[in-house]
């Protein structure tokens, strides 16, 4: 495990991200014509600290006002004089701060979900011997711990095999927590694999409001820039106007160029002219921004499916990766989350934020165990840095709280 620069050591403890951002979920009719993408439309925000970045005391509030031309007018004068007042230097998120392991900051991230985990086993097993009560209580604990009943089952049976009746401590349990863990994540902890015969690649961000999405894009967009990548953003959140902004701010510090419109305009149409100006350009990598969208919302879900046939008509094989965000913290609404973006969207992988701001960390093997959907990332942070390919072993150990 590398060291890394990390920012958000002081930010994991007492932090609860919201889980619900306001929805935007209403399709203005009127089209506008595409706004000249602004690179330096915003100050440079080391990271994006809440839904809204971008200073909010000159704007109107979120809504239809988003979509008349005298708001992008003033956007677009707010963000000039920005522009002329503050120069832009891209700067990693985290440079000031002191450098620590992505296992450590996983151990961190982890921690509410950890300590609620363990705290309970170490109250059940107050006894020396294994008996029959006491693992009823341990499949209890699992179970609200989100592991899902196959998990929480499997651990209490390798225990009632190998340990009934024999001495056994909590950190035993621990071990073997992190062992059937690992066995249930190994096969989904699978890395995004980005098909450079693909030009572009198209990876396509879905998820419900305030998962992450965006946030993802521009960690992502700093990966594989650092790789060397040519990539291209396109800000097809089109409903709210500071997802624009904020992925503009993205752009500007990967130096990829965001392909956006204005707030209100069809978010089809955008991903069809970002795909076609990727190719023209020969770009590696294109990440599609999408709205939030929640997964009960049946004319939203129709519009993802557009999105999708949409940029297929210009690459019948992309989108190459429909990666689903999910927020950690929205527990066991995330199992439905997967199952009905599954059906609708084509999902192939997942990408989990937010482990840091809930003790509900053990969701994912829920997940892992009922889809068997790749999981490419995992997010511990808001950070640039707080977002890494996912390791079975690492979260598993984690979890079980194992230094
Ligand atoms: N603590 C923490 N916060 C995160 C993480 N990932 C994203 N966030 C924060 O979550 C909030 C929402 O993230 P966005 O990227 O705007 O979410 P989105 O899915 O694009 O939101 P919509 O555009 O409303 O659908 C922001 O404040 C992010 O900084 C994470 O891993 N940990």
């Amino acid at each position: 495990m590398s060291d890394k620069v990390s920012g958000f050591f002081k930010r994991l403890f007492g932090t609860e991200p919201d889980p619900s951002p306001a929805p935007a979920e209403t399709q203005p009719e009127t089209p506008l014509e595409p706004l000249p993408i602004t690179p330096d439309a915003v100050p440079p925000t080391p990271e994006p600290e809440t839904e809204t970045p971008a200073p909010e005391e000159d704007l109107p509030p979120p809504g239809p006002p988003e979509t008349t031309p005298d708001y992008v007018e003033e956007i677009e004068e707010r963000a000039a004089e920005i522009a002329d007042s503050q120069p832009i230097i891209p700067a990693p998120a985290t440079a000031e701060a002191p450098r620590q392991s992505w296992f450590s900051r996983l151990t961190t991230g982890l921690r509410r979900s950890s300590d609620n985990l363990t705290s309970s086993i170490t109250s059940v097993f107050t006894k020396r011997k294994l008996d029959a009560a006491t693992l009823d209580e341990l499949e209890d604990v699992l179970i609200q711990a989100d592991l899902g009943l196959e998990t929480a089952m499997a651990i209490t049976e390798t225990l009632r095999r190998d340990r009934f009746d024999r001495e056994i401590s909590g950190s035993d349990v621990r071990s073997v927590l992190a062992t059937e863990v690992e066995k249930v994540l190994g096969p989904v902890a699978r890395p995004l694999a980005v098909d450079t015969a693909q030009k572009p690649f198209v990876i396509l961000m879905i998820g419900v409001n305030g998962s992450g999405k965006t946030t993802t894009i521009g960690k992502l967009a700093q990966k594989f820039a650092a790789e060397g990548k040519s990539i291209m953003l396109a800000a097809g959140d089109t409903f709210r106007a500071a997802a624009i902004e904020q992925l503009q701010v993205w752009g500007q510090r990967t130096g990829a160029p965001v392909i956006a419109k204005p707030a209100g305009a069809d978010a089809s149409g955008l991903a069809f002219d970002a795909v076609t100006q990727a190719r023209a350009e020969g770009r590696d990598v294109l990440i599609i921004d999408t709205a939030g969208r929640l997964q009960n919302r049946e004319e939203l879900m129709d519009e993802l499916e557009k999105v999708i046939r949409v940029i297929k008509k210009v690459d019948p094989s992309a989108p190459h990766a429909t990666l689903l965000t999910l927020d950690a913290t929205t527990g066991q609404n995330a199992l439905k989350q997967v199952e009905i973006f599954g059906k609708r969207a084509g999902v192939t992988g997942l990408v989990m934020t937010k482990l840091d701001g809930t003790a509900r960390g053990g969701i994912l093997v829920a997940i892992a165990r009922k889809f068997g959907l790749p999981v490419h990332f995992i997010g511990v942070g808001e950070g640039v840095d707080d977002l890494e390919p996912f390791a079975a072993r690492d979260f598993a150990r984690a979890i079980a709280g194992e230094e």
